[in-house]
């Protein structure tokens, strides 16, 4: 499985291409489109959200609704380019009229001056219009895809936010993906501890008083994952890394863990290992889940636990210290319109990622040419597992 996506934030479409999805997938394009609706919305959003309504369009490799197993090629319109039309034309020459809104104070932590300098791009929307965010409409639509791909094998998934700035609103154990989903579409944070949300809003709302912004750490578990995926004889192969590489390639994303990853480093061993379990009905199990589902680069068939460190949107309000790209005058950076915190549609992205990995593995460990033997091998496979 591969992908590709292209498009720039105020251009007419984001495009996504992707290949390898075996044929006789059964599309539910309302749940692609609730996947984008969810990526939208969260507290702490700026007013791009108002103008977008984000849908799929599905224009390749899929026939009533049934994937071919050919590249699946999928478009989502920018709506508000119609107020970037001549500004970001990819076919008009530059003239004076349309050459306009240029940035050329880099915001510190956004991609604006090292990529200035790397493409020589002098006006850095150039720059801006791809490194924005915007970009994860497409990787939700794709791993929207993926998602239902992995429910049919029986296989969950879901992300949520855990702590907004310096707030933690998670719960100090595990739940099931079920009740996980069921708690977090109670709040527009998506956290499970409500009795948090309210001083987080009014957090949020402080921030973006202060022309400040705020980031957070977002869990992603995925559960009925079978064990043996990825492999510990190559540092390549080793499927956590592959988890990890994912969820850094998401916008802003600064750390990534598996299971207690760092609180891990802190402890004893025996607070950490999971103790091995067997019954007749389960088959191997563990006792507990310290690990995130992952011993010597392998699934162990517990749950999946991935968490990720979103530092805050660098565009602020109240802007840091920047030099003019043409004058080389200190002055401020440039201010766009932007979020005080994107965690909430942050958490629907790292949670399409990993599903487009796990969906990924899964296609490659497995025969992925069609569903009806890839449900086969996969279900042959568990009992093969569960006897061992
Ligand atoms: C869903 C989402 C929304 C974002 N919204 C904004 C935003 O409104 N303004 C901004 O400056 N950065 C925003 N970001 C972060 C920037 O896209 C990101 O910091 C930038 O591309 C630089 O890349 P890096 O942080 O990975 O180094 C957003 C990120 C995500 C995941
Ligand atoms: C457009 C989206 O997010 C954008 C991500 C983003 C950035 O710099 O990453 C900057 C903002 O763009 P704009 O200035 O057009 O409002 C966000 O709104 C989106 O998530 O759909």
């Amino acid at each position: 499985m591969n992908f590709i996506t292209a498009g720039e934030s105020h251009g007419p479409q984001l495009t996504g291409i992707l290949e390898g999805v075996p044929a006789g997938l059964k599309l539910d394009i309302d749940a692609i489109n609730d996947q984008l609706a969810k990526r939208q919305g969260g507290y702490g959003r700026g007013n791009r959200q108002a103008i977008e309504h984000d849908v799929v369009q599905i224009t390749g490799g899929v026939r009533h609704k049934i994937t071919l197993g050919s590249p699946i090629s999928l478009t989502v319109m920018n709506r508000d380019h119609k107020h970037w039309n001549e500004i970001m034309d990819p076919t008009a020459e530059e003239t004076a009229e349309n050459s306009v809104r240029k940035v050329t104070r880099p915001r510190p932590g956004h991609a604006d001056l090292v990529g200035g300098m790397k493409y020589n791009h002098r006006d850095f929307r150039n720059v801006l219009e791809r490194s924005s965010a915007r970009e994860t409409a497409m990787r939700v639509a794709i791993g929207a895809i993926c998602k239902q791909l992995l429910e049919q094998l029986g296989i969950n998934i879901v992300g949520y936010v855990k702590q907004i700035g310096a707030v933690n609103a998670d719960v100090d154990h595990l739940l099931p993906v079920a009740e996980i989903e069921d708690k977090i579409k109670n709040n527009d944070l998506r956290v499970l501890n409500e009795d948090k949300v309210d001083a987080v809003h009014d957090m949020i709302d402080q921030t973006k008083r202060d022309g400040d912004t705020l980031g957070g750490i977002i869990k992603v578990v995925a559960e009925n994952v079978p064990a043996g995926l990825g492999s510990y004889t190559g540092w390549n192969k080793k499927f956590d890394a592959r988890l990890a590489f994912a969820a850094m390639g998401v916008n802003a994303m600064k750390g990534v863990e598996i299971g207690e990853g760092f609180a891990a480093a802190t402890k004893f061993g025996s607070q950490v290992m999971d103790p091995i379990d067997w019954n007749e009905e389960k088959g191997w199990f563990r006792d507990s889940d310290n690990l995130g589902g992952f011993e010597g680069g392998m699934t162990n068939g517990m749950p999946i636990v991935v968490q990720a460190a979103m530092k805050p949107i660098p565009t602020l309000y109240k802007p840091l210290k920047s030099v003019d790209v043409n004058t080389k005058e200190i002055s401020q950076a440039n201010i766009e319109r932007s979020d005080v915190t994107a965690i909430v549609p942050a958490s629907i992205v790292i949670e399409s990622v990993i599903a487009i990995e796990i969906a990924n593995i899964i296609t490659e460990t497995f025969d992925g040419s069609n569903m009806e033997r890839l449900t086969r091998q996969i279900k042959d496979y568990r009992q093969e597992i569960k006897e061992f």
